[in-house]
C-alpha cells in the first residue's frame, strides 16, 4: 500500500506521522513545493520509526510527482491555512489553483488512486477535484466529517462528563462554521440517547461549540489545528487500505442523495478498498433536514465562486 500526502505543512505531516505508527502501509510519500521540507520532514519522520516501532517508509519529494507513482491513495493538504477572524471560504482565492494543479499531477501518475481532500473549503476544493480530473465519484472523498465528529463526541463526553470511549455521534452537512449538522438526535452515551442525560439547551450548546470547534482552535493558535485533522485522515486511509468498510461522515458527490445534487457535502459512507463504497441514508429531524438544506445553500454558494 503506498500513501501520498502533498503538502508537508501541518496537517500533512501530522497525517503522515499517523498513518506510520499505525504501521499498516508499506510507503508515504511527503511531497511539497518548498524546497527540501518534505525530505527534512520525511527523514525526522523516519528516525521516529525505531523509537515508535514502525516500518513504514517514509520518503520527502520536492515537487516531483514521479515519486508519487502508482500510489493507491492520495492526500491533498497543500494550501494555505485560515488565520483568526477568517472564515475557512476565504481561502478559496489561493487554494482553488492549488488543489487544481496539484489533483491533475496525482491523476497523472497514479491514474488509479483514491483522493483525499483536506484542503479548504474543503467542500468546494472536493467539488473542484470532481469538476477537473476524470476520476470516478467513489475514489474522490473530502475530509471535515470524520474530523467534526470527533470533536462533537469531544464535546458531547465534556457535557455529559462520561469518557470519550461511551460517546458515539456524527456531523454531516458541510465543513463550515455555519454548515455543520451534528446530529444530536441520534447521539448515543453506551446506546441510551444523549437526550435522556442533557437537557435541550446543554445539547443545543454542545452543537454550537462543535460547529465553531475548528474557528475556536485557529484562535487558540494563530492558524488552523492539525493534530485531530491528520489523526481524522489517516482514520481514512486506514479504512481504505485495510477495507475496513468503517463508516464515516465525508464529502461525496450527491445525486439525489439527501434530496441534493450536484455538489459535495458531508454524508455517512462506508469506506473499504475501492473508496466510498455505500452512501448510508440516514433518517433526520425536521430540524436536521432544515439545517442540511442551509448547508448545501452554503456550499454551493462558494462553489459558485470557482472559476470553471
Ligand atoms: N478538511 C479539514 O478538516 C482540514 C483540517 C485542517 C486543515 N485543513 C486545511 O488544510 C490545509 C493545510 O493546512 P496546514 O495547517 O497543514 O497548512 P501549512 O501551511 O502548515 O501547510 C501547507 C503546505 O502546503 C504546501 N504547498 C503550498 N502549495 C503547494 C503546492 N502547489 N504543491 C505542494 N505543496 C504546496 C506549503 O508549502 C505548506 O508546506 C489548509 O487549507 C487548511 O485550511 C483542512
Ligand atoms: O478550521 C480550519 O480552518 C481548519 C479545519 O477545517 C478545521 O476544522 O480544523
Amino acid at each position: 500500500m503506498k500513501v501520498t500526502v502533498v503538502g508537508a505543512g501541518a496537517v500533512g505531516a501530522s497525517c503522515a506521522e499517523y498513518i506510520a505508527i499505525k504501521n499498516f502501509a508499506a510507503e508515504v510519500v511527503i511531497l511539497d513545493i518548498k524546497e527540501g521540507y518534505a525530505e527534512g520532514k520525511a527523514m525526522d519522520l523516519m528516525q521516529c520509526a525505531s523509537l515508535n516501532g514502525f516500518d513504514t517508509k517514509i520518503v520527502g519529494s520536492t515537487n516531483d510527482y514521479t515519486k508519487t507513482a502508482n500510489s493507491d491513495i492520495c492526500v491533498i493538504t497543500s494550501g494555505i491555512p485560515r488565520k483568526p477572524g477568517m472564515t475557512r471560504e476565504e481561502l478559496i482565492g489561493i487554494n482553488a489553483g492549488i488543489v487544481k494543479s496539484v489533483s491533475a499531477s496525482l491523476v497523472e501518475h497514479s491514474p488509479n488512486t483514491i483522493i483525499i481532500v483536506v484542503s479548504n473549503p474543503m467542500d468546494t476544493m472536493t467539488y473542484l477535484v470532481h469538476k477537473t480530473t476524470d476520476l470516478p465519484k467513489h475514489r474522490i472523498i473530502g475530509m471535515g466529517g470524520a474530523l467534526d465528529s470527533a470533536r462533537f463526541k469531544y464535546r458531547l463526553a465534556e457535557a455529559l462528563e462520561a469518557p470519550i470511549s461511551d460517546v458515539d455521534g456524527m456531523v454531516i452537512g458541510g465543513h463550515s462554521d455555519k454548515g455543520m449538522v451534528p446530529l444530536t438526535s441520534h447521539a448515543t452515551r453506551n446506546s441510551i440517547k444523549v437526550s435522556e442525560f442533557l437537557s435541550e439547551e446543554r445539547l443545543e450548546q454542545v452543537a454550537a461549540d462543535t460547529k465553531v470547534g475548528g474557528a475556536t482552535l485557529t484562535k487558540l493558535l494563530g492558524t488552523s489545528a492539525w493534530y485531530a485533522p491528520g489523526a481524522a485522515v489517516s482514520g481514512l486511509v486506514q479504512a481504505i487500505a485495510c477495507d475496513q468498510k468503517k463508516i464515516f461522515p465525508c464529502s461525496t458527490l450527491l445525486d439525489g442523495e439527501y434530496g441534493l445534487s450536484d455538489l459535495c457535502i458531508g454524508v455517512p459512507v462506508v469506506l473499504g478498498r475501492n473508496g466510498i463504497e455505500r452512501i448510508v441514508d440516514v433518517p433526520l429531524s425536521a430540524a436536521e433536514k432544515e439545517h442540511m438544506a442551509e448547508s448545501a445553500e452554503g456550499v454551493k454558494k462558494t462553489n459558485g465562486l470557482l472559476e470553471l
